[in-house]
């Protein structure tokens, strides 16, 4: 069957290998991921230190080659689709922003409009009303005016998340987007991109290590282990005990019953 055929299905990979370098420097950090997502789903990608997620959530946002296999965007073939298309159908935020220090948090957000704008890059009456809708979902309307180097990191990591929401791509690549977040914010921003996703028809795919939020908030959820890989809701995934091995479990062990780690003491 060719997923890509169901109308609803954004991104979708098949038998997928990715990593780095060529040849006989060739580095495969994962193989042999098949998985496909569909419009109004937020998806987490979680799995232990150096798997592999940043390197796949690059790869799926055209930022760097996968190695083999294939994968597809809106039913097209990610490696023919030109750079400005692509920024039309998916956006990414990667963890090591660039620089963007002297820009007002304002500016950095506009700059999401530019897949959309004429070639002098001014915006429309639309487009600053996107970029307004994206700084209220972010609630940064106080942070607006501010030079970029002036905010927190979690309050710029909001700014790059409303930049995303701002280029208003039917696809949303976010590595580690609660990473410099507290508790509180991590719920409330989870609790957003699902918002948006349901609401406003979206994929949204992430990496975290906040497994317990991703069990409980995310239609979906990619499993590294370089093992199973394991691709489902959080339900089957729990049934499946993809949880499980995650972690030695001489030191954390999964309770299936609360969804949640126990430190074995
Ligand atoms: N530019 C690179 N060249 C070669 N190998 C790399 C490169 N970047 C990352 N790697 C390797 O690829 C593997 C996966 O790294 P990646 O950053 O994707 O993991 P991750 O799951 O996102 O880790 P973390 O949870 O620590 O952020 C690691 O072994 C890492 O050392």
């Amino acid at each position: 069957m060719n997923l890509n055929l169901k109308h609803n299905t954004t991104l979708s990979a098949e038998d997928l290998c990715i990593g780095y370098g060529r040849g006989s420097r060739e580095i495969r950090v994962v193989e042999g991921l098949t998985f496909s997502l569909q419009s109004s789903e937020l998806v987490g990608i979680v799995g232990v230190n150096g798997i592999g997620k940043s390197t796949l959530l690059r790869t799926l946002g055209g930022v760097q080659p996968s190695l083999s296999g294939n994968l597809s965007v809106n039913g097209e073939a990610l490696k023919e689709i030109n750079q400005r298309k692509l920024a039309e159908l998916l956006s990414v935020v990667l963890t090591e922003p660039t620089a963007s220090g002297n820009l007002t948090a304002l500016e950095l957000v506009s700059l999401g409009r530019h897949p959309h704008t004429n070639w002098i890059g001014s915006l429309t009456a639309q487009d600053r009303k996107v970029v307004l809708e994206a700084v209220e979902w972010m609630q940064i309307e106080k942070l607006v005016q501010k030079k970029c180097f002036e905010l927190s990191d979690g309050q710029l990591q909001r700014v790059f998340i409303a930049r995303a929401l701002a280029q208003d791509t039917r696809i949303i690549l976010l590595d580690e987007p609660t990473t410099h977040l507290d508790l509180y914010h991590k719920v409330q921003i989870l609790k957003l991109l699902q918002r948006i996703a349901h609401e406003h028809g979206k994929t949204i795919l992430f990496t975290t290590h906040e497994i317990e939020l991703a069990i409980q908030l995310c239609d979906k959820l990619l499993v590294l282990d370089n093992e199973q890989n394991a691709f489902g809701t959080p339900s089957e995934l729990i049934a499946r005990h993809s949880f499980e091995k995650l972690f030695p479990e001489d030191t954390l062990v999964f309770d299936p019953r609360t969804a949640s780690f126990k430190v074995n003491k």
